[in-house]
């Protein structure tokens, strides 16, 4: 798929932009605190329905404005779409070929992408929440139904965390009834949460092993675990067994979890164990294994939705060239080749001489404007 034009209106520092894009290769040139990351954010919201910088719309929109457009004409197998999302302070709509949809949720799934920039190495190095973030919103982009499970899973832990806390305050048995209720919903959506997640890691892994491999010419071996806050967990359960062990899992935290006022296990609580070479990549990794192993999810996620979906997702380079080193920069390049529509920002052409696709559009961004220059 590949993204022939991006309309901003009022969002960030943009008065208004519309940008016809090159269906392989696209340069974004500036300098700092000019628009260019704004430019991506746009997009990336499009596909994921979230900024990756901030979950408050009205950030997005201009200061003094009361509301933003981004509008995509997205040209995917099937055809050409037409998508839109307005905002405004009381929240985001959503567009598509000029039907108003009844969800936000619903954008999900039209426009795929995937976004590397240099916080991507969080996702390796810091808290497991950027690991979860990361897997949620990779299946989330090709499957609408389990983004429908996180909204509601999202929704029960609130429900029962509330009831745990107000259990602690005051214990009275109404309430301990009303959370075995609850321990039903989160178990039954929680349990296909992690299906899902453990099918798709299974995946995930061996597309990424395959492009550390490339990166690193063979020398490091990447392993990607999913480690489970449930306890006696074993691989190969099904639906029915799992949802049986989360229950028993909860009736044995339930003490705990009155104590605390939260919910202990659970999906919301999982993590991804990354190593390579057997050596714990969070605990003991280099910085260069750590960007590098960043690196290789991110080029197997490009090959996980080309597999889901059938068509390569766009990719966003936000200033990322001049972070890595030739090796990477190669491998990245070779990945991209004329195949994927890539979105690349920079200050400076300077780390940016290695490519060579055979058609690309360069533009500089400049003050919130943004003009092709060749
Ligand atoms: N809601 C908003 N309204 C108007 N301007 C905004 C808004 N939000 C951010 N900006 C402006 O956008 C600019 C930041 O743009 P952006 O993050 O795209 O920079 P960039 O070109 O990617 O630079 P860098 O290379 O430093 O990341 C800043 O000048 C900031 O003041």
């Amino acid at each position: 798929m590949f993204l022939e034009r991006v309309l901003c209106r009022n969002f960030r520092n943009f008065d208004e932009i519309i940008i016809d894009l090159n269906k392989n290769l696209n340069i974004f040139l500036g300098q700092n605190g000019q628009g260019k990351t704004n430019f991506l954010e746009a997009i990336y919201l499009m596909a994921t329905t979230n900024s990756h910088r901030s979950s408050i719309s009205s950030e997005l929109i201009k200061w003094e404005e009361e509301e933003s457009l981004v509008q995509l004409l997205l040209k995917r197998r099937e055809g050409k779409m037409k998508l839109a999302m307005r905002l405004d302070n009381s929240g985001r709509k959503i567009e598509i070929n000029d039907n108003q949809l009844s969800k936000v949720s619903e954008l999900l799934g039209y426009l795929n992408a995937v976004l590397f920039s240099p916080e991507d190495l969080k996702l390796v190095k810091e808290g497991p929440a950027h690991r979860r973030e990361f897997i949620d919103l990779e299946i989330s982009q090709v499957s609408r139904y389990y983004g429908h499970l996180l909204n509601k899973y999202d929704h029960i832990l609130k429900q029962r965390n509330n009831l745990l806390k107000s259990i602690r305050e005051n214990r009275n048995n109404t309430s301990q009834e009303m959370l075995s209720v609850w321990d039903q919903q989160l178990a039954t959506i929680g349990s296909k949460i992690i299906l899902k997640r453990l099918e798709v890691i299974d995946k995930l892994k061996i597309l990424a092993r395959l492009s550390q491999r490339k990166i690193t010419a063979g020398r490091e071996e990447l392993e990607i675990e999913y480690e489970i806050s449930l306890n006696n967990f074993s691989k190969n359960l099904g639906e029915a067994e799992l949802r049986n062990l989360f229950l028993d899992n909860l009736v044995s935290k339930r003490d705990q979890e009155i104590k605390r006022g939260y919910t202990v296990i659970g999906p919301h609580r999982d993590d991804l164990i990354l190593k390579v070479n057997e050596m714990d990549l969070r605990k003991y990794g280099s910085q260069g294994q750590q960007r590098t192993a960043a690196l290789a999810l991110k080029l197997a996620e490009l090959e996980f939705m080309k597999s889901e979906t059938g068509e390569y997702p766009v990719l966003l380079l936000d200033d990322v060239f001049s972070e890595l080193d030739n090796l990477r920069r190669k491998a990245l390049l070779n990945v991209i080749a004329d195949k994927i529509q890539t979105i690349i920002t920079a200050t400076d052409g300077e780390n940016l001489t290695g490519i060579k696709n055979n058609s690309y559009n360069i533009y500089q961004v400049e003050k919130g404007k943004i003009k092709r220059v060749s």
